[in-house]
């Protein structure tokens, strides 16, 4: 830029000589041009990156107004009077007598099923229990999951098999016998590594009904229906037995006791008991069987370990890098991959990889393949799949830590 001023300053001597600073200008624009293009490029990324971040920063702030929610109660209406309308909040069965708008009178009518907030205010008017039960129940009367699907696992599977197979199977040989069949089994270890596969596994293998309930949907969704919601779980399975009932996240109802008094604790405390109730009446639960999981293992109450209850305890662990080579071939199975692709040095490489962390390498080197437009996925895709599920995690934790 500086010969521009200088040109204005000193005129030029000849043609020959104004050509060669207008050459010289135009190669300058040329390369302004260039480095322009370049920043542009930039910043294009730069936004796109900017772009995730606020997304991903919604995403955690929703998850942190949610969470600070605080939970609503369930009741019913008893009576709509012209002094206020009358509920029955489940769980305690207190009568309250509530003011409502006039917008909400016209929705409700008696027998009606409420949400409440802490003052009681009616927040909205629930579906029909039906549909409560179907939220919070997903029923699968053959699940497609076989044992050869599972990899790593071989000795919990046997274990599995061993206490939850053969009562089903064969529930008259423990009569004959004279002993109680195993009652609940429980699994525990890291996420994703193949819990909720082996309780499927098991009741596709006997023909049984799953029947599958998070414990946090339990007890967070809406406080006074955690103890009905058990009863109709067991009664349901025992409408489709045989039947596996799976509980995952058991933490969520059956954590060791706080010493606070919050309404909340009791409901977890409450649906506790009348998981408890259902699992020691074992002579009316027939071909039931109960397989509970966590991840949390440290934070269970013992109660739910006594004898007749969930006395079986199988660690699920992270695979090993046996088990990890056998989870490549088994989620590759479908897969166009080269012939050179070997899974032993994949497995060393993936050393702390889930068997859910390699389900999605597999879908991602399959992605990195097609983005190159090749149907064949090589080596070199798996390497970059991990990569990047390495990072995305990395950067999800940075993320959560940054809001925290
Ligand atoms: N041992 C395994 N063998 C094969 N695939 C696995 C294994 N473990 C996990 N996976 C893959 O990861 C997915 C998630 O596994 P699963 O839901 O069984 O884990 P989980 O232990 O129940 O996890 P969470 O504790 O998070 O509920 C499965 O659908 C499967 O694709």
């Amino acid at each position: 830029m500086t010969d521009t001023v200088d040109d204005v300053d000193m005129p030029y001597d000849d043609d020959a000589s104004q050509q060669d600073k207008l050459e010289s200008l135009r190669e300058r624009l040329d390369i302004l041009e260039a480095q322009n293009e370049e920043m542009r490029d930039k910043l294009l990324d730069a936004n796109a990156e900017n772009n995730k971040y606020q997304q991903k920063l919604e995403r955690l702030t929703h998850e942190n107004k949610k969470l600070k929610q605080s939970p609503l109660f369930v009741a019913t209406v008893q009576e709509i009077t012209d002094n206020g309308v009358v509920i029955k909040q489940h769980g305690n069965n207190q009568e309250a007598l509530t003011e409502v708008t006039a917008e909400m009178r016209e929705e409700i009518e008696p027998d009606s099923r409420v949400a409440v907030n802490n003052s009681l205010s009616i927040v909205k008017v629930l579906d029909d229990e039906t549909d409560v039960r179907a939220r919070v129940m997903q029923v699968e009367t053959k699940p497609d999951v076989s044992y050869e699907d599972i990899g790593g696992i071989d000795e919990q599977m046997e274990e599995v098999r061993e206490t939850v197979e053969l009562p089903l199977k064969s529930p008259e040989m423990f009569d004959e016998v004279g002993i109680d069949p195993p009652s609940g089994v429980l699994l525990y270890g890291p996420p994703g590594t193949g819990k909720t596969m082996l309780a499927k596994a098991v009741a596709n293998q006997t023909d049984a009904t799953f029947i599958k309930m998070a414990g946090s949907e339990l007890v967070h969704k809406f406080i006074g229906e955690g103890a009905k919601l058990v009863r109709d779980l067991f009664e349901l399975a025992r409408q489709h037995q045989p039947a596996v009932i799976f509980i995952d996240e058991i933490d969520a109802i059956a954590s060791k006791r706080t010493d606070s008094k919050t309404s909340g604790d009791a409901e977890v405390q409450r649906t506790m008991m009348q998981l408890l109730a259902e699992m020691d009446g074992f002579e009316e639960r027939g071909d039931i069987s109960i397989i509970a999981a966590t991840n949390r293992f440290d934070m269970l109450d013992r109660a739910i370990l006594r004898p007749g209850r969930f006395d079986r305890l199988i660690e699920v662990p992270k695979p090993d890098a046996e088990g990890r080579e056998l989870i490549f071939e088994i989620h590759t199975r479908g897969m166009n991959v080269a012939d050179d692709v070997d899974f032993a040095a994949l497995a060393e490489l993936a050393d702390n990889a889930s068997g859910a962390d390699i389900k999605a390498i597999c879908t991602e080197a399959g992605m990195f393949a097609i983005r190159e437009d090749r149907t064949e996925i090589r080596t070199a895709d798996f390497e970059n799949a991990w990569e990047k599920i390495q990072h995305e995690e990395d950067e999800s934790d940075e993320v959560s830590k940054t809001f925290a």
